[in-house]
């Protein structure tokens, strides 16, 4: 696995407001980088453009690898058992065994007895918890993170810690941002 992302020159502007202004960010693989700053300062903004989501006025972002983005919605089918809704995306991904993934990526955010269970169950935090699982499941090169910690206990914070220790490991890269502080050895910090 190869995930990396780098942000030359970047200039960020939404609805005639100044964002972000002549950034650079360069994360190679097994890197992270940690966005933080006041609410509305354009943490979420700047995701975006390093996901190729939004585009940037100025400047260009370059993406090596798969791209998994977790934002504030999961996009998991409500009606659907919360295994059958990762399983779709993880079958989009194209990704060999889907299953095999996805019953992985259960395991890894403590989900597995919630296979079954339709997704409109699930608590606010379980449904963090299950959208963490499908960027797992993605087997996606670049994690691009928007508040992955947002209403999970202090465990499940750990669990993804580690997933993201494990995913860089294993050559991926990560962008995260977060109000909460996160346990993420030689991140890069961009404070905005
Ligand atoms: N589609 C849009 N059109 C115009 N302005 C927008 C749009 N989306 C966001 N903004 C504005 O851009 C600014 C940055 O928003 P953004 O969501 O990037 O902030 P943030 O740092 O992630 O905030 P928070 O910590 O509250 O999540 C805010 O002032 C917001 O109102």
């Amino acid at each position: 696995m190869s995930g990396a992302v780098r942000a030359v020159d970047v200039t960020v502007a939404r609805g005639g407001q100044l964002l972000v202004e002549r950034f650079d960010l360069a994360v190679a693989p097994g890197g992270a980088a940690v966005v933080t700053g006041p609410n509305g300062v354009g943490k979420s903004s700047l995701l975006r453009v390093l996901a190729g989501l939004l585009r940037p006025t100025a400047g260009h972002v370059e993406r090596e690898g798969t791209v998994a983005w977790m934002g504030e919605a999961a996009a998991l089918d409500p009606e659907c058992a919360l295994a059958d809704a990762l399983a779709f995306w993880a079958a989009q991904d194209a990704r060999a065994l889907p299953e095999v993934r996805v019953a992985a990526a259960l395991d890894a955010m403590l989900l597995g007895d919630l296979a079954d269970v339709p997704v409109r169950f699930l608590s606010t935090g379980q449904r963090r918890r299950a959208a963490l699982a499908r960027v797992v499941a993605s087997g996606a090169d670049l994690w691009l993170l928007d508040e992955p910690a947002s209403g999970l206990d202090v465990g499940a914070v750990e669990r993804l810690e580690q997933l993201i220790a494990g995913h860089r490991a294993t050559g991926g890269a990560v962008v995260v941002a977060t109000h909460q502080p996160l346990a993420l050895p030689d991140a890069a910090g961009v404070a905005l």
